[in-house]
C-alpha cells in the first residue's frame, strides 16, 4: 500500500499554485490580512526618509560637546525648536543647538543628539551633561531599507507587520493572489441536514460543516455543494460542475470498497487520472487522489475523524502551496514527550488525536479519553494535535518522544 510520505508527495508534485498572471486580485490594504502578496514591492522611498532623532533632546555638533561633563558643562545656544512633522528652517553651527524631539528631522549642521535627562535648560541656553557618543540616537535615512531594491517579496502571508509596511510605503491598494476555489459536497443516502428529522439509519452531514470550516479559515472561498445521494447520475453530474468551477473538488463518503461506494468509477467516467485510492494511514486509509486539467480532487473517507484527519494531513497543505505561498506551506511536525501509552497495530501510519498540553513550559501529548474510534467524533472536540506513530512502531510508553502535527 502507498506510503504517507508517497501519497504527500504525488500530491503536492500535481500543485500547480496560482499565477502572477492570472490569478490577480487588488485588494484595499484593510481587508489585506492573510492574503498573499502576489508581486515583489519596491518603494521609491528610503526608511528612514530622513535623518532623524531617536529621542526628545537637543539636536548638536558632536566637536562643540566632546568634553562635557556636570562639573564642566558645554553650553549652547538653542536656535530652533524641532518637533516632529517640522522641516527645520536653521543650520547648526559652532557653539549652537537644536531642540528637537522624537522623529523629527535632524537639522543641517548637527550630527548627534544629547537626550534631555542629560542637561540643563534655561531659556535659549543648554547646558550639556555628559559627552555622548558621536552621532549617538541618529536614525540615518536609508539605514532600515534603501529606495529601488525589494521591500517585500511575491508569496508572502500578509501579516501585520507587512500590512504595517505596506502602509508605510504608501501602498494602500495592493496586488494579492485570489482566493482559490474549493468545492465540498457530502455522499451518502444516509446524510441529512442539521434541520431535518432524523429517520432510522440517518446520520447528520456534519462533514460538510467541518470541512467548510477549516477551507474557509485557510483563506479560501468555499463552494459548498450539499448532500448527494448513492446515485451514480447526481454524483456525475455534481463532480462535473465541481470540476469546472473550483480549484480543489473536496467529497467526503463513497471511497471504500462498498457497493454503494461509487465516487472513483464516476471520476474515472469524467476521464480523472487517479493516482491512488487508498494510503497506509489509520485512520484515513481509503483516500482518493484524481486530476482533472484543472483541478485537483479528494475522495475523502467518510467516517468523521478520517475525513478530518485526512484533510489535515493531505488536504490542507495542498490549499496552501496553490494559493501561491512560496515558504511553509509544508506540514509542520514537532518532536514532544508524550505524556499517555500510545498504540497502533505497527501496520498503518497511525494517528491519535489529542492535546499539547504545556507542563512547565514544556509541550506534552495526551491522548484523548474515549474510544478512538475513526467514527467517533464527540471525542475529537477540543483536541488541538494528532500524535504519529509511524508503520513498524507498536508502541510509545509515557516520556518517550513522538511527533505530533497541530490541528485546530
Ligand atoms: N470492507 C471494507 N470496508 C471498509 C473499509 C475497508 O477497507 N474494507 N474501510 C473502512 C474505512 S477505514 C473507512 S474510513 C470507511 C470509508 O468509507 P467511505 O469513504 O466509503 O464512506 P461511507 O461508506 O460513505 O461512510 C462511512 C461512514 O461515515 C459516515 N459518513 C459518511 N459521510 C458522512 C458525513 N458527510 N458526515 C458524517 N458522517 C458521514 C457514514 O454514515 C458511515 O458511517 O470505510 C470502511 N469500510
Ligand atoms: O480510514 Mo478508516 O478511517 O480507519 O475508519
Ligand atoms: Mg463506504
Amino acid at each position: 500500500m502507498l506510503s504517507v510520505k508517497d501519497a504527500e508527495t504525488i500530491i503536492f508534485n500535481h500543485v500547480r499554485p496560482l499565477n502572477q498572471e492570472h490569478d490577480l486580485e487588488v485588494v484595499d490594504l484593510l481587508t489585506a490580512f492573510h492574503r498573499i502578496l502576489a508581486t515583489p514591492v519596491i518603494s521609491s522611498l528610503d526608511f528612514p526618509h530622513w535623518d532623524n532623532s531617536a529621542m526628545d533632546g537637543f539636536a548638536v555638533r558632536y566637536e562643540d560637546v566632546q568634553n562635557s561633563n556636570s562639573e564642566n558643562p558645554t553650553i549652547l545656544e538653542v536656535v530652533e525648536e524641532i518637533p516632529a512633522g517640522y522641516e527645520p528652517k536653521i543650520t547648526i553651527k559652532k557653539g549652537q543647538a537644536a531642540r528637537i524631539f522624537t522623529g523629527a528631522i535632524i537639522p543641517k549642521g548637527a550630527d548627534t543628539i544629547v537626550i534631555q535627562e542629560k542637561t540643563k535648560f534655561q531659556k535659549n541656553q543648554v547646558f550639556i551633561l555628559a559627552t555622548p557618543q558621536p552621532q549617538e540616537f541618529i536614525r540615518k535615512q536609508g539605514d532600515f531599507y534603501q529606495a529601488g531594491t525589494e521591500l517585500l517579496p511575491a508569496g508572502i502571508s500578509l501579516n501585520p507587520a507587512e500590512i504595517a509596511i505596506l502602509a508605510a510605503a504608501q501602498l494602500p491598494k495592493i496586488s494579492v493572489f485570489r482566493r482559490p476555489r474549493v468545492a465540498i459536497f457530502s455522499s451518502g443516502d444516509e446524510l441529512v441536514t442539521p434541520e431535518q428529522t432524523l429517520k432510522p439509519g440517518q446520520i447528520v452531514d456534519s462533514n460538510q460543516y467541518a470541512l467548510a470550516s477549516l477551507v474557509r479559515d485557510l483563506g479560501a472561498e468555499v463552494l459548498t455543494l450539499g448532500i448527494v445521494k448513492d446515485n451514480p447520475s447526481s454524483l456525475t453530474e455534481t463532480i462535473n460542475y465541481a470540476i469546472n468551477n473550483s480549484d480543489i473538488v473536496i467529497s467526503s463518503g463513497g471511497v471504500s470498497v462498498g457497493d454503494y461506494d461509487y465516487i472513483d468509477n464516476i471520476l474515472a467516467s469524467l476521464g480523472a487520472e487517479i493516482h491512488f485510492r487508498a494510503v497506509q494511514m489509520r485512520p484515513g486509509k481509503p483516500l482518493t487522489f484524481a486530476t482533472f486539467p484543472n483541478s485537483l480532487y479528494f475522495g475523502l473517507p467518510g467516517n468523521p475523524v478520517s475525513a478530518l484527519v485526512t484533510f489535515w494531513r493531505f488536504v490542507e497543505p495542498t490549499i496552501k502551496k496553490l494559493s501561491g505561498i512560496n515558504q511553509g506551506w509544508e506540514s509542520k511536525f514537532i518532536k514532544v514527550k508524550s505524556h499517555s501509552e500510545l498504540k497502533s497495530n505497527g501496520k498503518m501510519e497511525t494517528y491519535i488525536w489529542g492535546n499539547l498540553n504545556l507542563n512547565d513550559g514544556i509541550y506534552e501529548f495526551q491522548q484523548t479519553s474515549g474510544n478512538l474510534n475513526s467514527g467517533n467524533l464527540i471525542n475529537l472536540a477540543q483536541t488541538n494535535a494528532l500524535a504519529i506513530l509511524p508503520v513498524g512502531k507498536t508502541l510509545i510508553s509515557p516520556g518517550e518522544e513522538t511527533l505530533v502535527l497541530q490541528i485546530g
